[in-house]
């Protein structure tokens, strides 16, 4: 029965949250939705997850989208909503974070809380500035990506310009090193004083956590952030339930057809993969799909079935990512939502071409490019298994061809994952 019910907005992100829940003890399944008619939580999932692509799309797209699912989770019995944004906080110019928090508070208690704090991949908040293995998300890789450059480390500021809610804030002083008891005060007494708005909290461990989810438990706003939080809601579940579901085992899908690894993640954590890796590589060049682009997926296409040919059964790599100075170059010759586009739809199509041809094991690096990719396999589904590292499971589609996807976000995962997830592959 499905106690939390996730709206995720993007399908990493989401991958992320079910494997941090579900190595907890809490079964996971994510549903990419919007959901349809018919559509069910699989059975004996704790934590549905619905993955939207609505992190980048148009607000009003984002929005609905998310009340679609927020309606549907509640429906399918969730007893908790919970806002699944990313924990570096990332968002458009135009904000999505705000007007997707305002809608499914809407749905539940009228407020929010939460945090983007995730100390198992070094994101902790202090007095409201996000912080990224230690430096402010503002001088981190972040304030490079490619559709969601983040360059203010304020989120009280961040979400404030999102939302015309107040954002309130719990500072690490309020509740850090606290009793349980006098830490749930501060964080309930905020909650009290804001009942429309949004209330950020700081965590730097995942004892702040596991403070914050004692406090909120019991609560009916909505929750929002990470996979940190997500982990510590679980934890109090399991412990006020007294018991621990057994890691979910994912379905085998055999080891014919070789081993493919899409990237579409221009993250500074993808490029050390995509250097790391030691097996044949196909590049992908925007200039070229702008140029011509049915030519340059055939071709990319036939470099990966003549790679997959002649490599001994080694994975091949195809990618279009590039470092953050070629990246600028490229999208001042053809704009930032073209060009991202382009690589996502050439990606999109490479996938599947080589599931076509037999590929039942992938890799894919990024949200936008995983949400491009499993749209054209037409996945609706995945069963979540063990994590390969923090934030990083491998998943299984259900359905009547079975693929093993480890959709991977960009910024996780140890820098030779590309060769070394495959032992663990379903
Ligand atoms: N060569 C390129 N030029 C422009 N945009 C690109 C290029 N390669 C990839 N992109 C785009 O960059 C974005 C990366 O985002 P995403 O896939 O979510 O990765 P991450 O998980 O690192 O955020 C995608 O929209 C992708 O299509
Ligand atoms: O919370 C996180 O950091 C991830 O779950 C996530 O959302 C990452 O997004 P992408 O890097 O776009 O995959």
């Amino acid at each position: 029965m499905t106690w939390l019910g996730v709206v995720a907005d993007d399908v990493t992100g989401a991958c992320d949250l079910a494997g941090v829940v579900g190595s907890t003890g809490v079964p996971a399944t994510v549903l990419l939705g919007p959901p349809r008619a018919g559509d069910e939580p699989a059975p004996g999932a704790g934590c549905t997850v619905v993955a939207l692509t609505s992190r980048t799309a148009p607000v009003d797209d984002a929005v609905a989208w998310s009340v679609a699912a927020g309606r549907w989770l509640l429906d399918h019995g969730a007893r908790r909503l919970y806002q699944k944004y990313c924990s570096t906080f990332d968002s458009t110019k135009a904000g999505n974070i705000g007007p997707v928090a305002d809608a499914l508070a809407d749905l539940t208690g009228g407020v929010s809380a939460g945090t983007p704090a995730t100390p198992a991949v070094g994101r902790t908040v202090y007095q409201g500035h996000l912080f990224v293995d230690g430096r402010l998300l503002s001088e981190s890789p972040l304030r490079d990506h490619p559709l969601t450059p983040m360059t203010d480390p304020d989120l009280v500021r961040v979400l404030g310009a999102q939302t015309p809610r107040p954002v309130a804030l719990v500072p690490w002083p309020s509740f850090g090193g606290r009793t349980e008891r006098d830490a749930a005060d501060a964080v309930r007494r905020r909650v009290r004083d804001d009942p429309t708005g949004h209330v950020l909290l700081d965590a730097l461990t995942d004892a702040d956590l596991d403070l914050h989810s004692a406090a909120l438990f019991k609560g009916d706003e909505l929750l929002g952030g990470a996979s940190g939080l997500a982990a510590a809601l679980a934890r109090r579940h399991v412990k006020l339930a007294g018991s621990a579901a057994a890691a979910t085992s994912l379905p085998d899908v055999g080891r014919a057809g070789g081993r493919v690894v899409l990237a579409g993640s221009c993250s500074r954590r993808t490029r050390e993969q995509i250097a790391a890796f030691p097996g044949p590589s196909v590049w992908i060049a925007v200039d070229d799909l702008a140029t011509d682009q049915e030519r340059a997926v055939t071709a990319a296409v036939a470099a990966v079935a003549a790679a997959l040919r002649s490599g001994d059964g080694r994975p091949v790599l195809v990618t279009t990512s590039l470092d953050p100075g070629e990246l600028r170059r490229v999208q001042d010759r053809h704009g930032r939502d073209r060009s991202a586009q382009l690589a996502e739809d050439a990606l999109a199509a490479v996938a599947s071409a080589v599931v076509d041809t037999g590929v039942r094991r992938l890799i894919v690096a990024g949200g936008e490019t995983s949400g491009a990719v499993t749209a054209a396999l037409g996945v609706r589904q995945v069963l979540v298994g063990d994590q390969v590292a923090p934030g990083v499971p491998w998943t299984v589609s259900v359905g009547p061809t079975r693929l093993a996807l480890l959709l991977k976000a960009g910024n996780f995962g140890p820098p030779d994952l590309f060769s070394t997830a495959w032992a663990v592959a379903p």
